[in-house]
């Protein structure tokens, strides 16, 4: 018989704890709109105490989410809790998750707690979660590395006072699969009330074992995964969504498990993920890596032109990978542009399809193949970024061997119009001189990297830049068939993300 093992998608919250990866709250909205249309089943929308910018977007999140559970991360504090509930509580499906840790490391070191305490603050905050919502998630922090049985005496006692779910994370993702399905095992024959929760796993990368880790425990009883897209996450990373569900969906012989996930929307939202946060994913990426389905040797290629089964687990469009094929040109009009994009999984509005079909001619003058790449890029740019702070109107770089490096750039910052030049090492150089110089940003320019969209000498540049000013780390993001103009893009971008993290300052750690 199948049984069902529910997704709970982090990205928002655990994902974001990864260096330089903050989101706006639009597209915070627009990721939580594509993980509901994914089929996910709890999405974590972030942790409403860590900020006001969080509090804002889990609250949007929650007033615009139809079928999906939203969560609210919260510790084991009123004040926390309280938080998460005041965002929480606008969603159709409401639920807070409250977490302490309860290893004997983090009880001495962190929490200067004892186990007892730890476990009353555990029931307190559930109890008091309760009281507001019916859906209580309760997770042991460090659970992996925890005494089995106190971890057990928890879960119980978190399971009396009315949590729904408990969780068992591998937070700092040291345990090893065996271990880890073993001690599910343990915890599921210990804990006296078990069945009246779902069991939940949490695990990170650290070793490169959180897939492996988490798919060990659905073996081992299971329900529900924690997991992000494209692995993205605190450190090295949480489990990557696509590969526990592609392991579940392709190795059913042996694990006969579904989940809710419509796989063909992988791939656009594992872009979607990439684009947003400016954090690619690396080519040999399991699933959505660009080479997940290219084939270079002479004796695969033969084989897969025989039959792709030779050397295909899987098909590229079970995850909704489209060949790359030439979609629409410049003479293709406003509604094959829509459907397009509908396929890709964007669903824009009648004004957001306006700007990005001005946007899809204007480089269509410019590149004869419009590539899916290419129109993901529109969207990103052209809809997520368009209440940014600082805008660029236009670029003019003079260069080559017989001149010094100039740039002219007009911004707009809060919609006024401003010029300027200045000189640089360099044509990319000197355009970030100018846009320092005319928004005054103090930030320091701690890596660039530059690559090519699609193929092809016409192909669209993206760039990638990593900022840092006063110990605020943003990345961002830019593309454009000429390489000055996406590293000008992706380094207004950047000073963006800066103005956000400024205005949206987390309490403790401003590294987001
Ligand atoms: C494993 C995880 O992913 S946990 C989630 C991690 N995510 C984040 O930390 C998000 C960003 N963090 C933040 O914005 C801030 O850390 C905040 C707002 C949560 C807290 O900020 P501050 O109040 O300034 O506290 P700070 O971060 O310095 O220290 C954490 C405090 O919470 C306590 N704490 C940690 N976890 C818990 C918990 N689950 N329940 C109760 N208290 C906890 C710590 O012991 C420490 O308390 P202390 O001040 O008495 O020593
Ligand atoms: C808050 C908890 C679930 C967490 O992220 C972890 O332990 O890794
Ligand atoms: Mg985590």
């Amino acid at each position: 018989m199948t049984e069902r093992v529910k997704i709970f998608d982090t990205t928002l919250r655990d994902g974001e704890q990864s260096p330089g990866a903050s989101m706006n709250t639009n597209e915070k909205l627009r990721l939580a709109v594509q993980l509901e249309k994914l089929g996910v089943d709890v999405i974590e929308a972030g942790f409403p105490a860590a900020s006001e910018g969080d509090l804002e977007a889990v609250t949007k999140i929650a007033q615009r989410l139809k079928t999906s559970v939203v969560a609210g991360l919260a510790r084991t504090n009123k004040e926390d809790i309280d938080l998460a509930w005041s965002a929480v509580q606008h969603a159709a499906k409401p639920c807070i998750h409250t977490f302490i840790a309860t290893s004997d490391l983090h009880l001495k070191y962190k929490l200067n707690m004892s186990r007892d305490e730890v476990l009353n603050a555990a029931v307190e905050a559930v109890r008091y979660a309760k009281s507001f919502t019916d859906n209580v998630e309760f997770s042991a922090e460090d659970g992996s590395r925890s005494d089995r049985d106190y971890l057990c005496k928890v879960f119980e006692a978190a399971i009396e006072a009315g949590a729904t779910t408990i969780n068992l994370p591998d937070t700092v993702g040291y345990a090893i699969p065996q271990e880890f399905e073993e001690m599910v095992r343990y915890v599921m024959a210990h804990t006296p009330n078990m069945h009246k929760a779902t069991l939940s796993v949490h695990c990170h990368n650290d070793l490169g074992l959180a897939t492996a880790n988490t798919v060990a425990a659905i073996n081992a009883g299971a329900r529900q995964a924690e997991v992000t897209i494209n692995g993205i996450g605190e450190r090295a990373g949480n489990t990557s969504m696509e590969e526990v569900v592609m392991a579940l969906h392709t190795r059913n012989n042996l694990m006969p498990f579904e989940t809710g996930i419509l796989t063909e929307h992988i791939y656009p939202t594992s872009r979607l993920v990439s684009m947003i946060t400016g954090i690619m994913v690396q080519p040999n990426k399991a699933v959505v890596g660009a080479n997940a389905f290219a084939h270079e040797a002479g004796i695969h290629q033969d084989g897969v032109l025989k039959n792709p089964m030779t050397y295909e687990i899987m098909k590229p469009e079970t995850i909704g990978l489209s060949k790359n094929q030439l979609v629409l040109g410049k003479h293709s009009g406003r509604h094959a542009l829509h459907t397009h994009l509908k396929q890709l999984g964007y669903d824009l509005s009648d004004e957001e399809l306006k700007t990005v079909f001005k946007q899809f001619k204007a480089l269509a003058d410019r590149k004869k193949h419009v590539m899916d790449e290419d129109l993901e890029a529109l969207v990103t740019e052209g809809v997520l970024r368009s209440s940014e702070i600082f805008r660029l109107e236009y670029l003019h770089v003079t260069c080559g061997t017989t001149v010094m490096p100039m740039a002219s750039v007009k911004l707009s910052i809060n919609d006024r119009s401003v010029k300027g030049a200045n000189y640089g090492n360099g044509p990319i150089d000197s355009a970030f001189n100018t846009i320092a110089q005319l928004t005054g940003t103090g930030a320091e320019l701690l890596r660039f990297t530059v690559s090519a969209l699609t193929g092809g000498t016409d192909a669209q540049g993206e760039v990638t830049v990593r900022l840092r000013e006063n110990g605020l780390v943003a990345l961002g993001r830019g593309s454009d068939p000429d390489i000055i103009t996406a590293s000008a893009k992706a380094y207004v971008n950047g000073l963006n993300r800066l103005e956000y993290l400024k205005a949206h300052p987390v309490k403790a750690s401003q590294t987001l």
